[in-house]
């Protein structure tokens, strides 16, 4: 895409610069930084190709363009609201996501290993927005199946990728997919090359929501997985770093699962940022009411 092109999808936003190219990215300046929040994070789509935008950091105010995305996005539809979109997520976010998501991991009311029907889970968890409780299978606002701590509040930039990644995906396809999922709730689990975590249905959120067919967002960081689902037959699907899966509409009641996390898969550009806790993360977005 020339960049000139990119600069006029930009100015639409406000008056901007590019300041830089490098390494298939260009850097935009706007200079009204009130602009900034308006323009959304994620991809957009411009004369049919695709454009990745990344937020600036904060004190830069410099916005970076990924106009040469290493892995091209693909939207595979796996059943009736079933979507898998690969490479969605360009690697900067990637980047930032693990960064984020892992700090966030470490404080008090970070990781722990949830017990799960008497046995441990093979994987580890904590929540932002509201708390899943695995023994009361109910969400909470306190971590009441582990230390009792006030569940943190999500991240605004969460909650903005979440409506990035539906925006985005009404976009791609012609017709409206899924209604449109207010996230409240996003569960973080990290999974160690020996993690898995059983065929199981979501089923904990509102029954009107469940009704109404409003999707799971999920978002996979760092290896890849084997991701199964048990529709009217077995089913399975590879999710890597970059991807995302959704299900809903008739599908919100898909029986999914991970039956194996492949070691040594984590993308090069992001090893460093996972160094401290290998393996594959993942995030799912959810409407609870
Ligand atoms: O790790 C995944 O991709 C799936 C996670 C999941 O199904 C859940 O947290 O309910
Ligand atoms: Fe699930």
């Amino acid at each position: 895409m020339p960049s000139e092109t990119v600069l006029q999808h930009m100015e639409q936003f406000g008056s901007a610069k590019i300041v830089k190219r490098c390494r298939g990215y260009l850097y935009v300046k706007f200079t009204d930084p009130e602009v900034v929040p308006s323009v959304r994070a994620v991809r957009h789509v411009v004369n049919g190709a695709s454009l990745t935008v990344e937020p600036a950091l904060a004190k830069k105010k410099t916005w970076h363009c990924q106009i040469d995305p290493e892995f091209p996005v693909r939207v595979r539809r796996l059943g009736h609201g079933i979507v898998h979109i690969q490479n969605m997520i360009s690697m900067a976010l990637q980047r930032q996501l693990v960064q984020r998501v892992l700090k966030l991991g470490q404080s008090p009311t970070g990781f722990y290993r949830p017990t799960f029907e008497g046995r441990q889970m093979h994987l580890s968890t904590f929540c932002l927005g509201r708390h899943w409780d695995t023994r009361s299978h109910t969400y909470t606002q306190v971590r009441s199946d582990a230390d009792g701590f006030p569940v943190p509040e999500m991240p605004t930039h969460l909650q903005e990728l979440a409506s990035g990644i539906q925006h985005d995906l009404n976009q791609k396809c012609k017709e409206e997919m899924f209604p449109h999922m207010q996230p409240e709730a996003c569960i973080v689990n990290h999974y160690s090359t020996e993690g898995s975590l059983g065929l199981h249905q979501d089923l904990d959120e509102s029954e009107a929501s469940l009704r109404a067919g409003i999707p799971v967002i999920s978002l996979s960081l760092g290896c890849s997985a084997r991701y199964t689902m048990d529709q009217t037959e077995m089913q399975s699907c590879l999710l890597k770093s970059g991807d995302i899966f959704i299900f809903g509409g008739p599908a919100r009641k898909l029986h999914h699962g991970i039956a194996k996390v492949f070691p040594k898969t984590t993308p090069r550009k992001l090893k460093d940022d996972m160094a401290k806790k290998p393996g594959r993360l993942n995030l799912t977005f959810r409407q609870i009411h």
